[in-house]
């Protein structure tokens, strides 16, 4: 503990920027045994060095579907006349799932810190199946693009620290955010790396900027196990804090920063719930990717994280309907 005390937040940081290559990498290699298909994230990292084990295949799997499902519904609902804020975005991909599939929101922001964005628009600029179909949804003035922030008309990726709110929102705003425009904020493993003060912060300054929003949170739960034990000493061995762990110890308190933070019907589930909710016939044709020996340890794994979403709904669209 006292170590990881006297880390300097540089170092700290340094590590919580690790995690995106990491996420990256096993969504691939999943992508790569076929759980999903994601012809984008090939172009951001490389194929894992060796094999990744199904459950964490298919606890990725999960992932991507839950957020994706809530994310899609959200779309749905607003007819894609809305705006997408990921927070922490790494180097996800879902930008150009949505173009592919013609469901691009108004306008598509990522923020991450500055050297993560750096290399992303630096993979965009190099490989030209991620930047056509930028380019391709561009119109009009030209399009900024430089190390540290790329704005087109549909797709804008900036490089800031979500615990500096006050900076957050002058880029966003700098960037044509519209505080009047239904929109969803999706925070994928991110908020943990932050303290809770830093993320009940964040979370209350995106209830009080838009009207009609949603907020997706997906991240671990049940920390205070032997299990969550076990995990929080692995990350710190490589020099990385969950700060944030202790808003992980139940639904109840995932679901209840949301609420005191001026979210309406809000919702947590673990992703054990979550993985018997989504489609099964494609459940069924992911479990036959891979022989599972311990089912166990999935079940497990899948208790330790939780998606919790809420919204609120200025213009009555049903959002408080929307769930698995
Ligand atoms: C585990 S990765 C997840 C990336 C992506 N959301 C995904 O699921 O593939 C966590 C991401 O959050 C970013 N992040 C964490 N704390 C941040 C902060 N204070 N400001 C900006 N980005 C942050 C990291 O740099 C990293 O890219």
């Amino acid at each position: 503990m006292a170590a990881r005390e006297s880390r300097c937040p540089d170092e700290s940081d340094e590590a919580v920027r690790a995690t995106c290559e990491d996420a990256s990498v096993c969504k691939r290699f999943a992508v790569s045994v076929g759980y999903w298909p994601d012809p984008y994230i090939q172009h951001f990292v490389r194929q894992a060095k060796e094999r990744k084990a199904p459950e964490i295949n298919r606890g990725y799997y999960a992932r991507v579907q839950a957020v994706n499902l809530l994310l899609d519904a959200f779309l749905e609902r607003t007819g894609c006349n809305c705006q997408v804020i990921s927070l922490g975005a790494g180097l996800d991909t879902t930008f150009w799932r949505l173009k592919d599939k013609n469901r691009l929101p108004r306008k598509y922001f990522e923020v991450d810190f500055p050297t993560i964005v750096a290399r992303k628009i630096h993979s965009i600029k190099s490989k030209p199946p991620l930047s056509k179909p930028i380019m391709d949804s561009h119109s009009g003035q030209s399009l900024l693009i430089n190390s540290h922030s790329l704005d087109s008309c549909r797709y804008c990726i900036v490089g800031a620290d979500l615990r500096n709110l006050p900076d957050l929102e002058e880029k966003l705003k700098k960037f044509n955010l519209e505080t009047q425009l239904p929109t969803v904020l999706v925070a994928e493993c991110v908020l943990v790396y932050m303290s809770p003060e830093q993320s009940a912060s964040l979370i209350k300054w995106a209830a009080c900027a838009f009207h009609t929003a949603m907020i997706i949170n997906y991240e671990q739960v049940n920390m205070g196990d032997r299990f969550g034990q076990i995990m929080v000493e692995n990350l710190q061995r490589r020099h990385c804090n969950l700060a944030g762990v202790e808003t992980c110890q139940s639904l109840e308190s995932q679901r209840g920063r949301l609420v005191s933070n001026g979210w309406e019907n809000a919702s947590a589930l673990d992703m054990m719930k979550v993985y018997s909710s989504l489609p099964q016939d494609d459940v069924r044709r992911i479990e036959k990717l891979e022989f599972l020996d311990e089912k166990e340890l999935l079940e497990q794994l899948l208790l330790h994280y939780c998606v919790s979403w809420a919204t609120k709904d200025g213009q009555n669209l049903g959002l408080a309907e929307i769930s698995f």
